[in-house]
C-alpha cells in the first residue's frame, strides 16, 4: 500500500508541530522519519495512524483519502516502544489479541487463530514461547513478540515508533538486522520513527529528514550522505 501525505499542518496551541508536510511513501518499502527531538516525527506518525488528526491537509492510502477515517478502520499494525505486551496474558494470547478483537463475522475460528499464532511465532523465531508470560522473556524477545502481535491482523501498513528504544546497544543492533530481513521477506509498507541515525541508515529503504516540523530532504541513505540538500542535513548527518 502506498501512503501519500499532502500538505499536513498541525498546531499545538501557538506551537507549529508540522508545517505543510508532504511525503510519498512507496509500496513495500521501509521508510524512516529521522530528525532531532521535537521535530514532529511522532506527531506525523500518529496522524498517519489516525491516532491524531491534522488541522489541514490529507492522508491517502493507495490514493484513497483516509484523512477522516478512524484508526480502527485503517488496518495498521503498530509496534510502539510504549505499547507494551499485556502482562497478564501469555504470549499466544498477546499475539492473538488483535484477532480476538475482530467483529464476529471477520474473526477466524479458534483453531485458525491458534495456527496463525504458531506461524507468527515461527516467523519471529520464537516458536517455543507460546505459553510463557512477558516477564519471562528478555527485552529483545518481547519486541519480537510485539512485532508478531502487530502482524497478526495482516496489516497493509506497519508503523514502528522507536521500536528498539528501550533496548541496549547490542540487542538493538541484532534486532535491526532481524527487522530488515523480516521486512524484506514480507514486503509490508512500513514507516519507522527513530532519532538513531545509525539505525536509520542500517534498515531504511528511504529516509525522511525532518527539522522543526518541516521535511528537509527525502532520499536513500546514500543519496542523503552524498548529496545533502541543505546546511541542516549536512550538519545533522555530519557530512
Ligand atoms: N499533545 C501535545 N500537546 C502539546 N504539544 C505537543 C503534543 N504532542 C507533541 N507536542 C509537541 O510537538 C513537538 C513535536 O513532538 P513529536 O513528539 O512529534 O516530536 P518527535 O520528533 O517525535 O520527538 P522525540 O524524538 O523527542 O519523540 C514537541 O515539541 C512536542 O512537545
Amino acid at each position: 500500500m502506498s501512503i501519500e501525505i499532502r500538505n499536513v499542518n498541525k498546531q499545538f496551541g501557538d506551537f507549529t508541530a508540522l508545517d505543510d508536510v508532504s511525503v510519498s511513501v512507496p509500496t513495500g518499502k521501509l521508510t524512516t522519519l529521522l530528525g532531532p527531538s521535537g521535530c514532529g516525527k511522532t506527531t506525523l506518525l500518529r496522524i498517519i495512524a489516525g491516532l491524531e488528526y491534522a488541522d489541514s491537509g490529507h492522508i491517502l492510502f493507495d490514493d484513497i483519502d483516509v484523512t477522516h477515517v478512524p484508526v480502527q478502520k485503517r488496518h495498521i499494525g503498530f509496534m510502539f516502544q510504549h505499547y507494551a505486551l499485556f502482562r497478564h496474558k501469555n504470549i499466544a494470547d498477546n499475539v492473538a489479541f488483535g484477532l480476538n478483537l475482530l467483529p464476529k463475522d471477520k474473526r477466524p475460528s479458534k483453531a485458525e487463530i491458534q495456527k496463525r499464532v504458531s506461524e507468527l511465532l515461527e516467523l519471529v523465531q520464537l516458536p517455543q514461547v507460546a505459553n510463557a508470560y512477558p516477564h519471562q522473556l528478555s527485552g529483545g524477545q518481547r519486541q519480537r513478540i510485539a512485532l508478531a502481535r502487530a502482524l497478526a491482523v495482516k496489516p497493509k501498513l506497519l508503523l514502528l515508533d522507536e521500536p528498539f528504544g528501550a533496548l541496549d546497544a547490542k540487542v538493538r543492533k541484532e534486532l535491526r538486522t532481524w527487522l530488515k530481513n523480516i521486512h524484506h521477506e514480507l514486503g509490508i509498507t512500513s514507516i519507522m520513527v527513530t532519532h538513531d541515525q545509525e539505525e536509520a541508515h542500517a534498515v531504511s529503504d528511504e529516509i525522511v529528514i525532518m527539522n522543526h516540523g518541516i521535511v528537509e530532504q527525502v532520499g536513500t541513505s546514500e543519496e542523503l550522505l552524498t548529496n545533502p540538500a541543505s546546511p541542516f542535513v549536512s550538519e545533522f548527518l555530519d557530512v
